[in-house]
């Protein structure tokens, strides 16, 4: 029997996607900072370069480790429509003024990305981060309805963390959090 063959771990998006309109938020961390810079990296172009996000439309953050990102992630959250909702006035002048300056985008943000690697030390410290980081952003995600892609590897060694975050395999992983998040967030605005 011929072998089967599939595309593994490719989640090729249903069509083409215009993310020129969306405002997303990055939090990576800083620990294992050189490797999860590729990541982010890659993530920032593959918006801008592949899904039209205006580079002036995305934030970027950072936090100490992945135990961090849930909460970061959720204050991002609130802030964007906290400043959202309030009378928005800075140093530009009033939003109208600041959009006729720019195409920056301001209000709630339409999709966050969180970006870290974890790698597996000696004690289950590992397995319990993983854990919670994993259902801390699943729940920020539900609770607030804002998309939160889980950009955050999950290593037994050094060697799965290099191999996904500075090769082509790695930069693979990274396409698909940036897709996702011009994906999910064009779901939340489409006409059924
Ligand atoms: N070992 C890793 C950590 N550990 C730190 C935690 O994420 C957290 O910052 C600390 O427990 C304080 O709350 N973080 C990573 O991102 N990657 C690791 O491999
Ligand atoms: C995943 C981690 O926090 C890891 O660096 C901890 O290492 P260890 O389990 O050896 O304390």
């Amino acid at each position: 029997m011929a072998e089967k063959t599939f595309e593994k771990g490719v989640s090729a998006p249903p069509v083409e996607l215009d993310g020129s309109g969306l405002r997303i938020a990055i939090v990576r961390t800083r620990w294992n900072h050189t490797l999860v810079e590729n990541l982010y990296n890659c993530v920032f172009e593959t918006l801008t370069k592949k899904y039209k996000v205006l580079p002036e439309n995305i934030v970027s953050d950072t936090v100490s480790g992945s135990y961090e990102l849930p909460m970061a992630a959720k204050q991002l959250i609130d802030l964007s429509k906290t400043q959202a909702s309030e009378t928005a006035s800075d140093l530009l002048g009033s939003p109208a003024l600041q959009q006729k300056k720019t195409n920056k985008k301001t209000g709630p943000f339409d999709a966050v990305i969180c970006i870290g690697i974890v790698i597996k030390g000696g004690t289950a410290h590992f397995e319990y981060i993983c854990d919670a980081v994993t259902h801390g952003i699943m729940r920020v995600q539900l609770d607030t309805g804002v998309p939160v892609m889980f950009g955050v590897l999950t290593c037994y060694n050094d060697e799965q963390a290099i191999a996904r975050s500075s090769t082509e395999e790695g930069f693979h992983h990274a396409e698909e959090w940036a897709a996702g998040a011009v994906e999910q967030s064009l779901r939340r605005h489409r006409v059924l």
